[in-house]
């Protein structure tokens, strides 16, 4: 194969580079991760490879090992190696407090996320809020889809209330998943050399759309899925999926549902963080403090209760990830307090 061949096939898996590496090693991508390696495509064939030796070395910040969606050199051998990550183009990653606080990579090099909720039972506008609010910062744009517009008449008030409380400009489009126009409608999102992927709790639709995209190309059915599961081989057919429009859809277990713990960030909240910096107390607890100006905006209709619980619930879950880490920690150290970068906070009225 030449290198403008070679180059081609990777274009069409993602990759925006223009030059190949030397010394005999090839790149691919890494569509999934098994606790026995990786797998990786070359934009032709899946096949498995192992980290180099560096990259398990304990002190390694686990952010710097390969992870789905990453461009990686490989030396030949049995097994292939991975001897290099190239440069991430955009991290999807979330926060996770295990043996000690660390970023959790979920995927990389993705451009779109499309987050899919049912406009049925499953529809529920303070979710997606979440999972826009992991996304946000990754570099990846997020897409908000409602599937299931065919069982709801009365859709348009729902999409409208979701419109009212996203950030505007976020884009949301509402489809029948099992219809063909949703081919076009998407194809925006998935033009050749575009990487997506497809997020959203069970049932929400996301095979459906998946097989819609796919169009003949048909993915594994619900019954077909449950018996491939045991089979490792079968089950990285789906891990990266090159659909017609020329974009890639990357669709390994685990991702799908995005899990929404961690420390999500909270600019979407920026308003609130605003409406806080104008309370008398810098400390105010936005409680029954006098000159508290969230209270006061929410008394006056200018905050929704409901935002304003939602922005709550996020900080305590990031506050309660803290602290159980900051616990940890302390254990470790064998009881002694943790050293603070700041003194102590008291009740300081602002000049
Ligand atoms: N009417 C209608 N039904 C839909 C639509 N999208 C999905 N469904 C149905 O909803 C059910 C669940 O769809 P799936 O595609 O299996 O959902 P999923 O998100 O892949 O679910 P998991 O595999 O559990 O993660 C199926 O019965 C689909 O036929 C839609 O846009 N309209
Ligand atoms: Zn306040």
């Amino acid at each position: 194969m030449t290198d403008a061949e070679t180059i081609e096939r990777l274009r069409r898996i993602g990759w925006r580079g223009d030059s190949l590496p030397t010394d005999g090693l090839r790149l691919a991508r890494v569509v999934a991760q098994h606790r026995a390696g990786y797998e990786l495509h070359d934009g032709e064939a899946l096949f498995g490879a192992q980290p180099a030796g560096h990259f398990l070395k304990r002190s390694l910040d686990p952010t710097e090992r390969p992870a789905v969606g990453d461009f990686v050199e490989v030396e030949a051998g049995t097994p292939p190696h991975i001897v290099k990550v190239l440069p991430r183009r955009t991290v999807l990653s979330r926060a996770a407090a295990g043996e000690r606080y660390e970023r959790q990579l979920i995927a990389t090099n993705i451009d779109y996320v499309l987050v899919l909720t049912g406009l049925d039972g499953d529809f529920n506008p303070a979710r997606i809020e979440r999972y826009l609010s992991l996304i946000e910062g990754s570099g990846a744009q997020s897409v908000v889809l409602l599937s299931k517009l065919d069982t709801r008449e009365d859709a348009e008030e729902s999409i409208a209330a979701l419109r009212e409380r996203l950030a505007e400009g976020t884009a949301i489009h509402a489809i029948n998943g099992k219809d063909a126009d949703c081919i076009e409608l998407l194809a925006q999102y998935l033009q050749p050399g575009d990487s997506a992927v497809l997020v959203g709790s069970s049932g929400a639709g996301k095979s459906t759309l998946t097989n819609t995209l796919l169009g003949t190309e048909r993915m594994a059915t619900k019954a077909v899925r449950a018996h491939d599961s045991r089979g490792r081989h079968t089950t990285t057919h789906r891990a990266l999926l090159q659909l017609p429009s020329g974009g890639c859809l990357i669709d390994t277990p685990g991702m799908r549902e995005l899990k929404l713990t961690g420390d999500e960030n909270l600019d979407l909240f920026a308003d609130i963080e605003e409406l806080a910096e104008q309370c008398r107390f810098a400390d105010c607890g936005h409680g029954s403090e006098p000159g508290c100006a969230v209270q006061a905006a929410l008394d006056s209709g200018e905050l929704l209760a409901e935002r304003w619980r939602n922005f709550l619930k996020l900080r305590d879950e990031r506050e309660d990830q803290a602290a159980t880490l900051e616990a940890r920690l302390r254990r470790q150290r064998g009881g002694r307090p943790p050293t603070r970068p700041h003194g102590p906070r008291g009740s300081r009225e602002k000049e």
